[in-house]
């Protein structure tokens, strides 16, 4: 199962008592570059790019799912992009897992000790089930808060509340296919390392307070790139080599820092391409996934 890496722009932290309340407001897009998941016989290990890892929200989707102790499989997940990095990855191990799990396991009929009465409404249909499971493995674990929601629903997403009921937007963007968007990684940033930060959601919250309702006026790709680059500058998440490359990146649609990690995206037109890459140190050219 491929689910596809979601870049945040710009968002907005909710925190709820319910997990499932629980969420960002905000807008990101997905990407034609993610995570393949797999399930093989074995003891329940979880592996990334062939390393064995103990991977927080894969093993509470295999916990949700009442799975713990019947398990006979390890999930394999193979990843375009490392953990860490902002492009939504735990959200798509989350995600992967939760669908594998689900088929394989026959999800509906699994008797388990889980009271799953608060994970979903049983008159939902399973799908939505297997998203509360993986966006409450995300918040719990504090790897994301809005990537797998955004990662269900796909595109250029624009997230009007947090958690659920889901309350999205998914832009038609005219000739899509026409943008690229450029992905430089320098480095990781841990998200749990913002999110719970009291002073970190106090500016992260403040400086976007305003920025849904400007996206919302003007749903473009390039007022995204705009609110998302007055982002993370001013709320001083990304650095200022971060910050220069972008300004060095103005000819393109636009460019700005993934939330939350330590890497530059851009998107521009096939005409900017080599002049975009040639600014940058190791882009990975993707294209906006629907
Ligand atoms: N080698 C590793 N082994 C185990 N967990 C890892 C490893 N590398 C990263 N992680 C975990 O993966 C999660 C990454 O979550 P997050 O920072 O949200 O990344 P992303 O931006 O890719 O979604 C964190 O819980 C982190 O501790
Ligand atoms: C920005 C973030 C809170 C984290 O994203 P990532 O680092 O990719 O897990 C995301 O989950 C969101 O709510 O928009």
């Amino acid at each position: 199962m491929f689910i596809p890496s979601h870049i945040t722009g710009f968002f907005k932290i909710t925190r709820h008592e319910n997990l499932l309340k629980t969420g960002s407001t905000g807008a990101g897009i997905t990407l034609n570059r993610g995570v393949s998941t797999k399930l093989v016989e074995g003891p329940g290990n979880v592996y990334f790019n062939d390393e064995k890892i103990d991977l927080c929200p894969s093993k509470d989707v295999i916990h949700y799912l009442g799975l713990k102790n019947e398990l006979k499989h390890d999930i394999t997940y193979i990843s375009d992009f490392p953990l860490g990095c902002g492009m939504g990855t735990s959200g798509c191990c989350a995600l992967g897992a939760a669908y594998e799990l689900s088929s394989t396991y026959n999800f509906k009929n699994m008797q388990n000790d889980i009271d799953r009465s608060n994970l979903y409404n049983k008159n939902e249909s399973n799908i939505s089930e297997l998203i509360k499971i993986a966006h409450k493995a995300e918040v719990r674990c504090n790897t994301g808060l809005g990537d797998v929601i955004a990662q269900h629903t796909k595109g250029f997403v624009i997230r009007k509340s947090p958690g659920f009921p889901i309350g999205v937007e998914s832009v038609d963007i005219k000739n899509m296919d026409e943008y690229n968007v450029l992905v430089d990684i320098f480095g990781k940033k841990e998200t749990d390392t913002v999110i719970n930060d009291p002073s970190w959601i106090e500016k992260i919250n403040n400086t976007s307070d305003e920025l849904l309702g400007k996206l919302l006026k003007k749903p473009t790709l390039e007022n995204f790139m705009e609110l998302s680059y007055y982002f993370a500058k001013n709320t001083g998440l990304a650095s200022e080599e971060i910050i220069e490359i972008c300004d060095d990146l103005r000819f393109t649609a636009g460019a700005s820092q993934a939330m939350l990690g330590n890497a530059i995206f851009c998107i521009c037109k096939d005409e900017e391409l080599n002049d975009a890459v040639s600014i940058l140190s190791n882009p990975v050219v993707c294209k906006i996934y629907k």
